[in-house]
């Protein structure tokens, strides 16, 4: 893999382990990425992950789709070529934060089965903890939300190349947990994503 810097890297290894960070922190962290259609709810489920989290004192941060294209991938489009390095750019941004201690939710449309089974691997093999989280409804009921307006353009010709519309989604054959938020309350989906990440270890249980 082309990693940059004409061969003349080295990796600067620090002293702190994982162990030590974690019992630092009170918690060891990782990566939970949202994956699903516009208007399936990543960024709703996400924010109020979040909220549970700090109100229960452990440490969290997002990274959601269109914050990150607002700044570190503000020079990227959604050919499948710019949401490939768009997710790879992501993936390492959040196991950065994840091996940091913090819990990422990562809340990204990652319609292509490839993008986002290279984040997990490079999560894995780094030893951080990861789960993938398929958050689920039919197009038909993403589009009846269509909380930004954004179906009703891709369907006037306004936007192309619009994920579910124009464009694919490759659903996730084996997510970690799949949330069906048009018959999920938002209050079950956090609770059973908390018993996921206290199942993967990312933190203590209550
Ligand atoms: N063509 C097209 N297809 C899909 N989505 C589009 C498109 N154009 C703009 N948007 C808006 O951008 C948000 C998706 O950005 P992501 O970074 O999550 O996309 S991707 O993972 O790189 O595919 C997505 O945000 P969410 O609605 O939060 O999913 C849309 O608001
Ligand atoms: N159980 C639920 N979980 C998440 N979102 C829901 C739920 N029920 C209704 N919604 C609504 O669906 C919409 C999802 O929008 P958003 O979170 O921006 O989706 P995405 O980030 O996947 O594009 C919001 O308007 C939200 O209020």
């Amino acid at each position: 893999m082309e990693t940059g810097g004409g061969g003349n890297l080295t990796f600067h290894a620090g002293e702190v382990t994982a162990q030590e960070r974690a019992a630092s922190l009170g918690q060891r962290g990782g990566t939970v990425w949202f994956t699903g259609l516009s208007g399936s709810g990543k960024s709703t489920v996400a924010v109020a992950l979040e909220k549970a989290l700090v109100a229960r004192g452990r440490h969290a941060a997002r990274l959601d789709g269109d914050n990150v294209r607002m700044g570190l991938c503000s020079n990227l489009g959604f050919s499948a070529e710019d949401r490939a390095e768009n997710i790879r750019r992501i993936g390492e941004v959040a196991k950065l934060q994840a091996e940091a201690g913090l819990v990422c939710l990562a809340s990204f449309v990652s319609p292509y089965a490839r993008d986002r089974d290279r984040v997990a691997a490079l999560h894995r093999g780094a030893g951080v903890p990861y789960a993938e989280v398929h958050v689920a409804v039919p197009l038909s009921v993403a589009e009846a939300r269509d909380p930004k307006g954004l179906y009703k353009k891709a369907r006037a010709g306004e936007i192309q190349g619009f994920t579910g519309i124009d464009d694919p989604y490759e659903e996730p054959r084996n997510p970690d947990l799949r949330l069906d938020t048009d018959t999920t309350p938002l209050p079950e989906a956090v609770e059973r994503l908390i018993a996921l990440l206290t199942d993967r270890g990312m933190i203590p249980a209550a």
